[in-house]
């Protein structure tokens, strides 16, 4: 299993945070990570170009330094949905240059995690949509549930459509996005007992937010 493809809920249900925190879990087991942002739509111009904040926390939680455009080969300005923003951009979203950066990388490191933007069936633009870049990637999915009311229902679609993808569920991981909302047991045991894959870890809401307070929290096990 080379590489884990991240997947959530929902847009800011917390792949970014479980992306870092996996990262570093697995490296606390001796493996080398990269992590990687395929397409980012919220970026900042700066003078080496556009740059993600999601793409730039997945690089420096890896191993070792790699050339931006390796790790967000897709970048967009507006905070928007990528296939609106690539169309405001003249940009046809194609999987070539994702398997290519993702083969680069792959070249350097044992394991590379591959972070998705917002939920697994939003589109890249007419023909393509996220659920396609596992599939070309050939990766193993851990999804995310942002865990808050509602979260049952999309937990349960989101893996409805994974399975009919073909695509494996490796893992899931309960993340705590409502510092008001403590997951309830009963929450976490109904997702527990419908989801047909391990849980890798509760992330309660945590103050300070880092690859090592996340990983703190997820048990990387089921998936060496
Ligand atoms: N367990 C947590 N404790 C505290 N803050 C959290 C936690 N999980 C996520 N957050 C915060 O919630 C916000 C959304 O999280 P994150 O950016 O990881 O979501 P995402 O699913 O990666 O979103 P996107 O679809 O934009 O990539 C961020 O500001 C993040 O710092
Ligand atoms: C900008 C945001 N943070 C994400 N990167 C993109 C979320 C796209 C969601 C599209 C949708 O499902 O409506
Ligand atoms: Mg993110």
């Amino acid at each position: 299993m080379p590489g884990l493809f991240v997947t959530g809920t929902d847009t800011d249900c917390g792949k970014t945070a479980v992306s870092q925190g996996l990262i570093a879990a697995l490296a606390a087991r001796e493996q080398r990570v990269l992590g990687m942002k395929p397409i980012a739509s919220g970026c900042v111009e700066t003078a080496d170009g556009l740059r993600n904040d999601d793409a730039e926390r997945l690089a420096a939680a890896g191993w070792c330094e790699q050339p931006y455009a390796r790790i967000n080969p897709y970048a967009f300005a507006p905070a928007i949905a990528p296939h609106v923003a690539a169309a405001e951009a003249g940009v046809e979203i194609a999987l070539a240059p994702i398997r290519d950066a993702y083969r680069a990388l792959c070249d350097e490191t044992d394991w590379v995690v591959v972070e998705g933007a917002g939920g697994w069936r939003v589109p890249l633009g007419d023909r393509l949509s996220m659920r396609d870049l596992p599939r070309a990637l050939d990766l193993p999915v851990v999804l995310v549930v942002g865990v808050k009311l509602g979260c049952i229902n999309h937990a349960l679609l989101t893996q409805d459509s994974i399975r009919a993808s073909g695509c494996p569920l490796v893992g899931w991981v309960a993340n705590q996005v409502d510092p008001t909302m403590t997951a309830s047991a009963a929450t976490l045991d109904t997702l527990t007992r419908a989801i047909a894959a391990p849980r890798l870890g509760v992330i309660p809401w945590l103050d300070q937010l880092t690859p090592a307070s996340v990983a703190a929290h997820l048990d990387p096990t089921p998936l060496l």
